[in-house]
């Protein structure tokens, strides 16, 4: 593509080169990514400053830097006030807008983006549509799985994915959209034609610093739906009516608003509920009639899922039956409430629970069906919201009976100050700490009698636990297994 045709996408730049001969064959954010004919894009990061690599760019074969500020290169240099929210653009506009030739479903929220998005994926492909899925497990397009770094990617590999998709003539895409993407604006220029709300509850303070900052992000998703109506092609909010931002989140969007929910009237709302050992069942109320749903996911927080899923593919287009045979026939996603198999008498159920919100979740579910005592083994991630950390220790005190402290993820921090952190003022005292993950997970398997259940908290499909700079092999489901089998 010609580089001054590109360039032009940005409203605001200055340049004092003619760059109207160049040819760009490839955007970079990366110097160590540059094969040739490359616009490389100079971010400042969290840890290093790409506008430092920008030489080591050109030697590369970088023919063109688009930076915050002057440097000294041998080529051409853009000079743009943000250069995250112009590699957006500039992706965007080399990769021909591919998310506006497909559908795109984004799905925020604290909890359940995964397991939502999972669901909507296996309606879709039920409705015989040609499916893409990006989130915190892996992305797929169609039957090719890829390895992600974050949940929701940099614009960069984003928009080259979605141009993957077309290429692959994808019908829809379903991903997660983190606050972190949002505020970032890792999606800037995603044309969404549906955006999900989940709910919203503590994590990322860390990050956000306030609640009301985590909010303001999230609503970004949905102002992004637009302020313009396509007839043809309707944009749609999906908005949990239960949760107390609904009215804030349905006034960021200028589009039509579909809600679920249990508690307060809806468009898809779940009513009669039963929480079984089994799972959950349910009548549908919905725009089109009622219909009955039996899932073998656990819990509340599955049948909020579930009514997300049903009132996104609504949204979608997809036949009622359709929704109904997939919510009844879904098995869920590694790592949420997954049983471990074994010939015990107790249960064994790893979950990716790592907020306060979501461990009460797991934890009262299981309250619900146990007749023996809780067991949890549940640490806080290094690195992450320090002030999620006491109200994890809390929550996991008051709904379990038993809880182990351990390491999740230390990353640069001690894992005794974490515990510490999240020991330091609390009031219960029926807990342990036991600082190395494989110790605790063995002694809780060895300190359940028959009818407990052990609750293997915050890795979820996790195959790994970062301490300092070292990404070791762990896995919670293998090391449970270790010691079941003993
Ligand atoms: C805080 C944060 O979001 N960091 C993201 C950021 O990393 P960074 O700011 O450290 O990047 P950096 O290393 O400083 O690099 C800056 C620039 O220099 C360039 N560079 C760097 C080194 C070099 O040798 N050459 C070079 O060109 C880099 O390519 C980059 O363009 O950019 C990276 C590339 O896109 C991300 O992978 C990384 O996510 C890290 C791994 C992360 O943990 N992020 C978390 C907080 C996050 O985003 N989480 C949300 C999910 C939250 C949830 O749902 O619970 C997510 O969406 O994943
Ligand atoms: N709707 C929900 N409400 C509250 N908790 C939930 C909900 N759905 C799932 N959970 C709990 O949160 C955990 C994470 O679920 P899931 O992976 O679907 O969320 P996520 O939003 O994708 O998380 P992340 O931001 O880390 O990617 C689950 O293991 C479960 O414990
Ligand atoms: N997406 C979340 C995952 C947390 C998982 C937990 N195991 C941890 O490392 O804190 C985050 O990056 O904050
Ligand atoms: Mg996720």
């Amino acid at each position: 593509m010609n580089a001054k045709q590109l360039i032009n996408v940005l409203p605001d730049y200055t340049c004092t080169n003619n760059i109207e001969s160049i040819e760009i064959e490839q955007i970079e954010m990366d110097n160590r990514q540059i094969k040739t004919n490359a616009l490389f894009v100079c971010i400042k990061g969290y840890t290093n400053d790409g506008h430092e690599y920008a030489a080591a760019a050109v030697e590369s074969g970088a023919k063109l830097i688009v930076a915050e500020r002057e440097l000294n290169v041998s080529v051409p240099v853009v000079i743009v006030p943000d250069t995250s929210r112009a590699l957006a653009q500039l992706a965007n506009t080399f990769y021909q807008q591919p998310s506006k030739r497909m559908n795109v479903i984004g799905v925020t929220g604290t909890n359940g983006k995964t397991s939502v998005t999972h669901i909507i994926d296996q309606i879709q492909q039920q409705a015989t549509k040609k499916t893409a899925l990006i989130g915190t497990i892996k992305m797929t397009i169609d039957k090719t799985v890829y390895e992600v770094k974050n949940t929701t990617p940099d614009a960069l590999f984003l928009q080259n994915s979605f141009q993957k998709m077309v290429d692959q003539a994808i019908d829809v895409c379903t991903m997660e959209v983190s606050s972190h993407a949002l505020d970032l604006g890792r999606v800037h220029g995603v044309d969404f034609n549906i955006a999900v709300f989940t709910n919203l509850s503590q994590d990322h303070l860390d990050y956000h610093e306030s609640m009301e900052s985590y909010l303001h992000a999230k609503s970004l998703l949905f102002s992004q739906l637009g302020n313009t109506f396509d007839e043809k092609q309707p944009k749609y909010a999906i908005i949990n009516e239960d949760d107390a931002n609904a009215t804030f989140l349905k006034k960021a969007t200028a589009q039509p608003v579909l809600t679920y929910g249990v508690k307060h009237n809806a468009t898809f709302q779940a009513v009669n509920v039963k929480l079984m050992a089994s799972g959950v069942s349910f009548t549908l109320k919905t725009p089109e009639g009622d219909v009955l749903i039996e899932s073998k996911l656990m819990g509340m927080f599955s049948v909020y899922n579930l009514l997300a899923a049903a009132a996104a593919s609504y949204a979608a287009g997809i036949e009622l039956t359709t929704i109904q045979a997939v919510l009844n026939a879904t098995s869920g996603v590694k790592g949420r409430f997954q049983p471990v198999e074994h010939s015990g008498d107790f249960g064994v159920i790893v979950d990716y629970a790592h907020t306060p919100d979501s461990l009460e979740n797991v934890l009262t579910t299981i309250k619900c069906f146990c007749e023996g005592t809780i067991h949890v083994v549940v640490g806080c991630g290094g690195d992450r919201d320090r002030r999620k950390r006491p109200l994890m220790a809390e929550v996991a005190c008051k709904y379990a009976d038993n809880a182990i402290f351990t390491a999740d993820n230390p990353r640069s921090e001690s894992p005794q100050a974490i515990l510490e952190d999240m020991v330091d003022n609390l009031s219960y005292e029926n807990y342990q700490i036991v600082p190395d993950r494989e110790t605790a997970i063995k002694q809780a398997i060895e300190q359940a009698n028959d009818k407990d259940v052990v609750l293997i908290a915050g890795k979820g499909h996790e195959t790994y636990q970062i301490v300092g700079d070292q990404v070791l092999d762990f896995d919670d489901e293998q090391v449970a297994k270790k010691y079941l089998s003993e």
